[in-house]
């Protein structure tokens, strides 16, 4: 059975615009199907606005859907308790000064989900506190300090042990390292790879650097305007990449290793709040017919590989490493 199932989820939310009475609707997510084994990487790319967040929030409970279901190893995630979604899943947001209380010292933030889902003994959580310090690479001299005296790699590593903490199958990283330093990005990667390989976590590895979820990721979900528009081994890509839009993604980010002829998109993403009909990639894309403007095209599938789109790239074995 697979960890995670995300089936037929819509998100659309209602805001002040134009349109009936004022309101517009943004349809942040259509129909998102995904399956996550346990102890596998799913990276997600896309442009800003396609919905990775909201599908990261989603996949933690953090954004319910306007209709369609999220499953962990079967039971909806809608039905399950606080403390069982805390000990199935753990997400790390973009910017830890942000998600951090900055008001508490780092153990009270790591002992505080212990203490609100009444894990083990107050000894034991003690204990727990400094293990989860000690798996992050936090020295215990950093204990009684609060956020703001650490340093954005530190905060990153408090926000990955409070993820850890009721000890979670699959951890969700949303843009971990964009809003850090340069110099500590690799450090942070690491430090995810190891725990990830250590504890058997599987991991959703949001990032707008297609390169970096290219090397972290068993699979890469291609999203554009809210829809999963390809789903692919990311041993297949560049190469074997069959949505025009993926092979766009990665020749906008060259590789020595793996180059991808350009591939050059015509005007901005369409606003979420009018996707155009058919194919939503249809207004951008260099392949696009009448046909693809009329229907939306239908799941291929092959061999763990899917995408929605009736021209395919031809594969051109450019990924061989
Ligand atoms: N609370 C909200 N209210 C209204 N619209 C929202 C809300 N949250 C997200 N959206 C809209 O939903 C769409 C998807 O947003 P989302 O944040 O999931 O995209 P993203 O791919 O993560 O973007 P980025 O890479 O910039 O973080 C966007 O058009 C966004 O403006």
């Amino acid at each position: 059975m697979s960890l995670v199932e995300v089936d037929g989820v819509h998100v659309v939310h209602r805001i002040r615009g134009a349109g009936l009475f004022g309101r517009d609707s943004v349809y942040a997510l259509t129909d998102a199907n995904l399956t996550i084994s346990a102890g596998e990487t799913v990276g997600v790319v896309g442009e800003s606005g396609c919905g990775k967040s909201t599908l990261a929030k989603v996949l933690v409970g953090l954004q319910h859907p306007t209709s369609g279901t999220v499953r962990y190893q079967g039971k909806p995630l809608a039905e399950l308790r606080a403390a069982d979604v805390g000990r199935r899943v753990g997400m790390i947001f973009q910017d830890p000064s942000t998600a951090l209380n900055r008001r508490l010292p780092v153990a009270k933030i790591l002992r505080d989900p212990l203490d609100v889902h009444h894990v083990g003994s107050p000894a034991g959580r003690e204990e727990r506190v400094r293990e989860l310090m000690g798996l992050v690479g936090l020295p215990s001299s950093v204990a009684d300090a609060v956020p703001s005296q650490l340093s954005g790699g530190q905060r990153q590593r408090v926000a990955i042990a409070r993820a850890l903490a009721l000890g979670p199958e699959l951890l969700v990283a949303d843009e971990p390292t964009s809003a850090l330093d340069v110099s500590v990005r690799a450090q942070i990667l690491n430090l995810l790879i190891d725990l990830r390989d250590r504890l058997g976590l599987a991991m959703v590895f949001v990032s707008h650097d297609i390169q970096t979820v290219r090397r972290m990721s068993d699979r890469i979900v291609t999203m554009y305007l809210g829809r999963v528009v390809e789903t692919a081994p990311a041993a297949d890509l560049p190469g074997g990449a069959r949505h025009p839009y993926t092979r766009a993604l990665f020749s906008a980010t060259p590789s020595l290793l793996h180059p991808v002829e350009p591939i050059v998109l015509s005007g901005p993403v369409p606003s979420a709040t009018a996707p155009p009909p058919g194919c939503p990639f249809h207004t951008r894309c260099p392949k696009a017919t009448d046909e693809c403007a009329a229907t939306l095209p239908p799941l291929s599938e092959a061999g763990g590989h899917a995408y929605r789109c009736i021209h395919p790239e031809t594969l051109t074995g450019v990924n061989a490493s």
